[in-house]
């Protein structure tokens, strides 16, 4: 089939019938939920944009084993140039979203496409697993699927692994094995936009313990797979407010769910990684499913610092507080910050890696260097939103204030910005930046920041650790040569 439409997509979703809890009420019908809906409508934008003929050659690339148009997240680098062409469809679709949906199709079918790319490390320890994931790129990429993942235990105890929990099962663990597939039971988090996804995949990353075998599991399913729950987090907006009063609220929240599975049967075909410790533990740094997707989420999250930093300063510029030393320097701060990470990621891009097999990455310790700025940079762009904006984010009246006759000219008086910027632009760029920066929408993004791949804490003691292993630091050694003192010699 090849690349799908939007309508396509809202088709699938409309076919599914997941078990989606939001608010205490069982979901009946996806579309029917405001907030769910308007992801949905976002996301299809993202699977028309391929039929774009302005957008086509820079987010889509004809299949070489099939002949079918397929998107360039399912393409394996084997060049520089291919790097490119993967990053033109990441901006497309980011540029699309102001950066603000992570968790669009292209982020996952990364993961997927090295997997597969990489298959020869399942293969090693079970023939079976790396033809399963052969098979399963191989489908999502024909038929154009969107997907979720789950790959974090819930926080419990976190002190204790998976098999020392108190109860066996709380987190996703196998309960048996069967001649059709293993049954599964307990859950994992945090499946963002898992509702309207098509497919759910679970892999593992490292920090399995001897004893967590029946937790070390690698599998993918239909989302509306029998037995397998998805509880929503309480959503950030009702999905009905105006887009005039919520700009980016109302169009780009992602829902985050906790994914439970209640016995749920996983035909063998389906299973990539099963009952292996050593396995799991090995899969993220040997099969590239950290570095590669890290290309999709540099490329995004600039695009994301950039919006900020431009509403920041639009916001200053239309009520004239730009004029002010302190404030321009701090938009100066944020626009370097955005050339920081442009710089990074070409630099990544640049000095590619490539793998025995012949695959390229880009660079991982440019990327990582990207993943540990990024949770600094972005709080500090909605940190300084919110200072420019001060007060006046508190202040803005509703569309429908504007639509009242009787108000309408004091509002146009009084929110007037400097000269030039009228009220309702002003309160325009003023509900922008509060979507970013005041709304728990905004929050969310904040988070998602900090935490879409793990623990930025742990991953900079990480980067630390691999440096200190890798260098003597022996600079110093030469600065320290020239004033040496001699040996005390007891002879
Ligand atoms: C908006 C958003 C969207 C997300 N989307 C997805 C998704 O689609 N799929 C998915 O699988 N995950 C997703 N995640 C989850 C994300 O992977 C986790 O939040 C992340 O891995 C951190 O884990 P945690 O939240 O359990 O925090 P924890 O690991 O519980 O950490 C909590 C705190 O304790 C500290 N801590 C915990 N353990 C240790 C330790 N051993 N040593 C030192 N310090 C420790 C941490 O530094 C941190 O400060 C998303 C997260 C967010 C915020
Ligand atoms: O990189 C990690 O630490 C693991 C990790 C956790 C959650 C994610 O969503 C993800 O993509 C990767």
């Amino acid at each position: 089939m090849g690349i799908r439409t939007g309508e396509q997509y809202i088709n699938a979703v409309k076919s599914r019938k997941p078990e989606v809890w939001l608010e205490g009420r069982k979901v009946e019908n996806i579309l029917d939920e405001p907030v769910l809906k308007q992801a949905v409508i976002e996301i299809a934008k993202l699977y028309d944009l391929q039929h774009d003929p302005e957008y086509q050659e820079q987010i889509t690339h004809i299949c070489e084993e099939t002949g079918e148009r397929v998107n360039n997240a399912f393409l394996v680098p084997r060049s520089y140039e291919d790097l490119i062409k993967r990053r033109t469809a990441f901006e497309a679709y980011a540029e699309a979203t102001f950066g603000l949906m992570g968790r669009s199709p292209d982020f996952l079918n990364v993961v997927l496409t090295s997997l597969y790319s990489n298959a020869h490390f399942l293969e090693k320890y079970n023939p079976q697993w790396g033809e399963n994931i052969r098979d399963y790129y191989k489908y999502i990429r024909d038929n154009d699927l969107f997907l979720t993942h789950a790959i974090v235990n819930p926080q419990n105890d976190r002190r204790k692994s998976s098999h020392e929990q108190k109860d066996m099962f709380t987190h996703l663990g196998v309960v048996e094995e069967t001649v059709d597939g293993l049954i599964v039971r307990g859950a994992k988090f945090l499946a963002t936009l898992a509702p309207v996804t098509d497919e759910v995949i679970i892999y593992t990353f490292p920090g399995f313990q001897p004893g967590d075998e029946r937790y070390a599991i690698s599998f993918a399913l239909p989302i509306d797979t029998p037995g397998l729950r998805i509880i929503c987090r309480e959503s950030m907006q009702d999905g009905k407010r105006p887009l005039f009063d919520h700009p980016l609220a109302s169009r780009f929240e992602e829902i985050d769910a906790l994914l439970v599975f209640k016995d749920v049967l996983i035909p063998w075909d389906r299973v990539f990684l099963y009952n292996n410790v050593e396995a799991a533990n090995l899969l993220y740094p040997k099969t590239g499913i950290a570095q590669q997707p890290s290309h999709q989420s540099a490329v995004r999250g600039l695009v994301k610092l950039q919006f900020a930093a431009e509403v920041a300063a639009r916001l200053a510029d239309s009520i004239g507080v730009d004029a002010y030393l302190h404030v321009q320097e701090k938009l100066g701060e944020l626009f370097q910050s955005v050339e920081t990470i442009r710089a990074l990621l070409h630099a990544a891009e640049y000095e590619y890696e490539t793998t025995p097999e012949g695959e390229v990455m880009p660079n991982g310790v440019t990327l990582e260097t990207i993943r540990g700025h990024m949770p600094n940079m972005y709080p500090r762009a909605i940190e300084v939103m919110q200072i420019l904006g001060a007060g006046g984010l508190l202040l803005s009246p509703t569309g429908a204030d504007f639509e009242s006759e009787e108000l309408r000219e004091d509002l146009d008086r009084y929110y007037v910005g400097r000269e030039g910027i009228s009220g309702v632009e002003r309160v325009s760029i003023f509900k922008l930046a509060w979507d970013l920066c005041g709304e728990a929408f905004g929050q969310r993004l904040l988070q998602y920041e900090r935490y879409y791949t793990g623990d930025p804490i742990r991953k900079k003691a990480i980067f630390y650790n691999n440096i200190k292993r890798n260098s003597k630091f022996d600079m110093v050694d030469e600065a320290l040569k020239v004033g040496q003192l001699k040996e005390l010699s007891n002879k």
